[in-house]
């Protein structure tokens, strides 16, 4: 459906979310009635899909993409980005399906995306907060946010928080066919490639609060690939410029 900032819609990636889906789709849907929604499961084993399925049925802008398994959360909003794209929308969401991310804030990263190219609902600006993160998730995010901050000198305070609007312009501009992370560092990738590309990047205060029902699916291998790729990232970017100030003298 078309808002101020043309069709919108908020792809959700799913795996073993059967307790939230129906409950946070229902709280999206009546908060910004104008929003689709595209649900992107990956073959959850506890019915997730067909809970979708009946969701995608029952409202004609709720649809769902089924991937037969699971393959990261990146992969899973690529897919459903290049849908997205395919399908003509203006505004391209991400949105966790466990209610961390509150649909009746949405309004805010709406009306910040007038003047940018992409929004990010953010725990660590000013009003921005976590409710009952376990202290280590507290840390790991910080650290992990410190970290991209001291090797990139990317400003953005939470680079990798998965509540987000993008401009259609914004994820033609950056190529995402190109990207080639799987977890949740698609979310340091994407906030990096639109700085990186000149693009506006605004963050807007949320509060995220933990799910209560079923489990969080970071895991050591999600966290080991952000380490490796954001200090890779760091080194070439580091390497480059070495690089380009020798050029002058080589001459
Ligand atoms: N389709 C699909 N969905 C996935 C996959 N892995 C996770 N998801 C879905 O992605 C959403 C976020 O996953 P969680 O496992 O609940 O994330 P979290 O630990 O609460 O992490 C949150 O905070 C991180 C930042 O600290 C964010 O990076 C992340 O996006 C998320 O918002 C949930 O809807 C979950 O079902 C996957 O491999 N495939």
């Amino acid at each position: 459906m078309e808002g101020a900032l043309g069709r919108t819609v908020m792809v959700v990636p799913t795996y073993n979310e059967a307790e939230n889906l129906a409950w946070i789709v229902e709280r999206l849907r009546r908060a910004e009635p104008e929003v689709d929604v595209m649900i992107v499961d990956d073959g959850s084993p506890d019915g997730t899909g067909e809970i979708a399925d009946g969701l995608a049925a029952a409202d004609p802008q709720v649809q769902v993409v089924h991937r037969s398994e699971k393959a990261g959360l990146g992969a899973a909003y690529l897919h459903g980005f290049r849908v997205a794209l395919a399908q003509g929308y203006d505004v391209i969401g991400e949105m966790d399906a466990d209610g961390s991310h509150q649909p009746e804030q949405l309004y805010r990263l709406r009306s910040a995306l007038l003047d940018a190219d992409l929004v990010i609902g953010s725990r660590y600006v000013p009003g921005g907060s976590v409710v009952n993160w376990p202290l280590f998730r507290r840390l790991l995010s910080a650290l992990g946010n410190l970290y991209v901050r001291l090797l990139l000198g990317m400003k953005v305070r939470d680079s990798t928080a998965g509540y987000r609007l993008f401009r259609r312009t914004t994820l033609e501009k950056i190529d995402i066919g190109s990207v080639n992370v799987t977890g949740y560092v698609f979310q340091t990738d994407m906030a990096w490639r639109t700085v990186q590309a000149g693009l506006t990047v605004r963050e807007v205060p949320i509060e995220f609060v933990e799910r209560v029902r079923g489990d969080s699916k970071m895991s050591s291998d999600v966290a080991i690939e952000s380490l490796q790729r954001i200090t890779w990232w760091g080194l070439r970017q580091r390497t480059s410029r070495v690089l380009g100030a020798l050029r002058p003298v080589r001459r």
